[in-house]
C-alpha cells in the first residue's frame, strides 16, 4: 500500500498493492494497521455507503459543517472522476480543487479529511463507489457547493446537462457559500484533525 498527499493539504491518495493468482486478484482495501502508520492515528469508521451513479451523473460537491466528516473513496465499479475541493478558509490550498481516476481497475482510494468538500461522476455507463466514513449521516451539517458553478470551472467528465438532485442543482456558488459563512476555517479543522489525532481516531 502506498500513500502519497495531492496537491490538496491534508488529502491522501492511497494505492494498494494487487496480489494477482491463478483465481484473480486480492487487495486490501483498506488497512487499519497501515493507515495508523503512516497518520499516526485510526480512521474511525462510523458508516460504509455505496451509490451506483448513471453516466451523466454529479453528486456534489458535499460538505459537512464541523466537527465534520472525512471520507475514504473508492470505486469498486467502473470508473469516476473523484473531485476534492479545499473550501477551507486559510489553508493553503484554500480554492483549489483536485480530480483523481478512482475504478475498479486502478483500485486507488482518496482520503479527504473533515472539512473538505467532495463529489464525483462516472467515466463508465455506471459506477459504483462506496466510501468510509468517520461520522455518522447528519442531514442537519451538510451543505452543499454547485457543482457546476463556472467560477470553480470543476472537470466533469461529461459536457453539457448535469444529471443532479435536486438539491444538488439549488446549492449556492462557492461564493455565495462563503458569503453565507457556510465554509469551515482551517485552523477550526486543524483543532479538530489535532483533538483527533491525540485520541488516535479521525483525521491528522
Ligand atoms: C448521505 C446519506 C444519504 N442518505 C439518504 C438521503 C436520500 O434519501 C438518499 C440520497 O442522498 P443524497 O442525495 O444526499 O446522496 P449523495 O448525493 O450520493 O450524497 C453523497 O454524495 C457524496 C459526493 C458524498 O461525499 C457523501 O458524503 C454524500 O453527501 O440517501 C442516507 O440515508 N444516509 C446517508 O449517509
Amino acid at each position: 500500500m502506498m500513500i502519497s498527499e495531492i496537491d490538496l493539504h491534508d488529502n491522501f491518495i492511497v494505492t494498494p498493492k494487487i496480489i494477482p493468482d491463478d483465481r484473480g486478484y486480492f487487495l486490501e482495501a483498506f488497512s487499519q494497521r497501515e493507515f495508523q502508520e503512516n497518520f499516526g492515528h485510526k480512521l474511525s469508521v462510523a458508516q460504509v455507503n455505496c451509490s451506483l451513479s448513471k453516466r451523466g451523473t454529479v453528486r456534489g460537491m458535499h460538505a459537512v459543517a464541523l466537527p465534520g466528516q472525512a471520507r475514504y473513496v473508492m470505486c469498486v465499479q467502473g470508473a469516476v472522476t473523484d473531485i476534492a475541493l479545499d473550501i477551507r478558509v486559510g489553508s493553503p490550498t484554500f480554492g483549489r480543487h483536485q480530480a483523481v481516476t478512482l475504478s475498479a481497475e486502478n483500485r486507488r482510494a482518496l482520503y479527504l479529511p473533515e472539512g473538505m468538500a467532495h463529489g464525483f461522476s462516472p467515466l463508465t455507463d455506471e459506477a459504483t463507489v462506496v466510501y468510509l466514513c468517520s461520522a455518522p449521516w447528519n442531514p442537519g451539517a451538510e451543505f452543499i457547493i454547485n457543482a457546476a458553478d463556472p467560477e470553480l470551472g470543476l472537470p466533469w467528465p461529461e459536457a453539457g446537462e448535469l444529471l443532479l438532485s435536486d438539491k444538488d442543482r439549488a446549492a449556492p456558488s462557492f461564493r455565495e457559500a462563503r458569503e453565507q459563512g457556510l465554509l469551515p476555517d482551517y485552523a477550526a479543522c486543524r483543532e479538530v484533525y489535532d483533538s483527533l489525532a491525540k485520541s488516535g481516531e479521525g483525521a491528522r
